[in-house]
């Protein structure tokens, strides 16, 4: 990460200095708690009320054990915004007086019960005061007066319960803390930070964009979307997909919109064009957070970071890839958050069968290829190339075989991406061909198999473009071709491989680490025509 990567959040942080007045009138006062908030939460739901009791009670027991909390598993990096109003203090004089012996007691227990909680889905936290993982989605509403409508729209999806990533970050997203996440490829991600926001905004409303979500491609702020919309099915809630002509012609000071979900350039022209107030934003969202800190995007991500000027925002980062930048990053600039991570960190699902196979040359990656189809292909397959030109390269010399392929990269209009993922979800085409605009967070249900027909860039990139395979649970296979000029990066994704449980040959793992930075080598074409036959074509 760079260093200029720290501009990013500034002007969030509170200015303690500045409101110090403002702050010794605060200081004696009891803490502020959310509690009464809990109690406004409950307010609508008739069929609750002694669950209510037992909460708010609870709410309020909490508060005073979070007191006693120390840092769970580890260090304590994240700065605790309690401790630094003294509430530490207040806690010794209490533990003399003898006042929590019981409430100790139950603290323990209930701690206990969460570490075993966490061991069993293998939960890894680190913070102050983290909330038990949830049981079932069931306690959605029983702890947090989840609207009905929302329970049933999971269990439409066929959600029966939640998944690791899902047990963990909601209820700390719901008990209104920042957080950064690290959870496998395919584990869920997309509805453990949308299900809090839903729940937490609580009711639809006309007073401006309350929440935003930023994906660093079109095709997944698009699936994002869709996938959202999934959840609040019954409701008045309004997601939003920020689309071209939204930009260009919305009044988004009319536009009802609870949830915007758009890429960071499109956002940041709408800001530029001083088109959209994002002051009222309450939830910041960055999805694939790790790329979207890549100092490509880095400019567009501060611009809307300032933009969603409230101070009392919470803000997360989700992605299967936390680089310990992108970590140091979160740390500096959040407050008091947690940090969850499911399984190990920055490791390739363990429900894909990987596999490493030596092409000698461009053309034997072709041949290998086209073995492949005719042997074994078993649709559908999404094959991954490293630039927009090898992508076309790619798909003329499959077009014309008896094989339906699509393609997809940066170069095609917004249209033609569209469909070219729309006609692969349908079945319509059984390949496709694809740079890394759709490795990240894009959910084909069933894919096969992914190729890596190019070497991967770097092990996240490995991590992501095979992570389309194996969802959800379900099993997959990622094939990587190489050549002699990847050799010296094999170890990297080997590494990759033996933490997700492959086998890889030994010669492989004596071979030296080498460190990289985008490896992406001067390729010969892919192409077997020759040139006159393509200019033809072309005219
Ligand atoms: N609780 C659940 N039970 C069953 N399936 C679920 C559950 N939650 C999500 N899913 C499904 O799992 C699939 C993967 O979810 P999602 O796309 O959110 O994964 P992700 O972790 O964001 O992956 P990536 O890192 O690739 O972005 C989706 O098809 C989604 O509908």
């Amino acid at each position: 990460m760079e260093k200029s990567s720290y501009f990013l959040f500034g002007g969030t942080n509170f200015n303690k200095k500045k409101f110090a007045p403002d702050f010794a009138k605060f200081k004696n006062c009891p803490e502020d708690d959310d509690s009464s908030k809990k109690v406004s939460l409950f307010e609508e739901e008739e069929d609750t009320e002694q669950q209510e009791k037992k909460v708010v009670v609870s709410s309020k027991k909490r508060k005073r054990r979070s007191s006693n909390t120390v840092p769970v598993e580890g260090f304590d990096v994240f700065k605790s915004s309690k401790k630094a109003r003294g509430e530490g203090k207040e806690e010794d004089e209490n533990t003399k007086n003898g006042i929590l012996e019981n409430p100790k007691k139950e603290l323990n227990r209930r701690m206990e019960r969460d570490a075993l909680s966490r061991k069993q889905y293998n939960i890894h936290v680190s913070g102050n005061n983290i909330p038990p993982p949830l049981k079932s989605f069931a306690e959605l509403s029983s702890r947090y007066s989840c609207k009905r409508y929302i329970l049933r729209n999971l269990a439409e999806l066929g959600f029966k319960e939640p998944t690791p990533i899902q047990r963990q970050a909601i209820p700390v997203l719901l008990s209104g803390r920042e957080c950064f996440a690290c959870a496998p490829t395919g584990s869920g991600k997309t509805f453990a930070f949308i299900c809090p926001m839903v729940i937490k905004l609580k009711r639809p409303s006309t007073d401006g964009i309350r929440a935003i979500i930023l994906s660093p491609a079109r095709e997944l702020a698009a699936q994002t979307a869709r996938e959202g919309k999934k959840l609040i099915k019954g409701s008045k809630f309004r997601i939003r997909l920020m689309t071209k002509p939204l930009v260009k012609t919305a009044d988004f000071s009319k536009l009802h919109c609870d949830v915007l979900i758009s890429t960071p350039m499109r956002l940041k022209r709408a800001i530029k064009a001083k088109k959209i107030d994002l002051s009222k934003v309450e939830y910041l969202v960055l999805d694939e957070s790790d790329k979207l800190f890549e100092q490509s995007l880095l400019k567009q991500i501060d611009c809307v970071v300032k933009a969603c000027s409230n101070p009392s925002i919470i803000r997360s980062l989700f992605s299967a890839t936390l680089p310990d930048s992108v970590e140091e990053l979160a740390r500096s600039i959040m407050h008091d958050a947690v940090r969850v991570i499911i399984g190990r960190k920055n490791t390739a699902s363990e429900t894909v069968k990987q596999k490493l196979v030596f092409a000698g040359t461009e053309e034997g990656k072709l041949l290998a290829l086209r073995q492949s189809f005719a042997e074994s292909l078993n649709p559908p397959v999404l094959i991954f190339v490293q630039s927009k030109e090898r992508a076309k390269e790619l798909y003329d010399e499959l077009k014309c075989e008896n094989v339906r392929v699509g393609v997809i990269h940066s170069d095609l209009p917004s249209g033609e991406r569209e469909n070219a993922v729309d006609h692969f979800r349908a079945g319509e085409t059984w390949v496709l061909i694809a740079t890394d605009v759709i490795a990240r967070g894009m959910d084909f249900k069933g894919i096969n198999c992914v190729i890596n027909y190019d070497f991967p860039d770097s092990a996240s990139a490995y991590i992501h473009r095979i992570g389309r395979s194996g969802r959800a649970g379900r099993s997959g296979e990622a094939i990587t071709f190489y050549t002699e000029e990847d050799v010296p990066f094999l170890r990297n994704i080997a590494n990759t491989m033996i933490s997700s449980g492959c086998e890889v040959p030994s010669w492989i793992m004596s071979l030296k680490k080498k460190k990289w930075k985008k490896h992406r080598p001067r390729r010969d074409s892919i192409s077997t025509r020759p040139k006159d036959d393509k200019k033809e074509e072309d005219e």
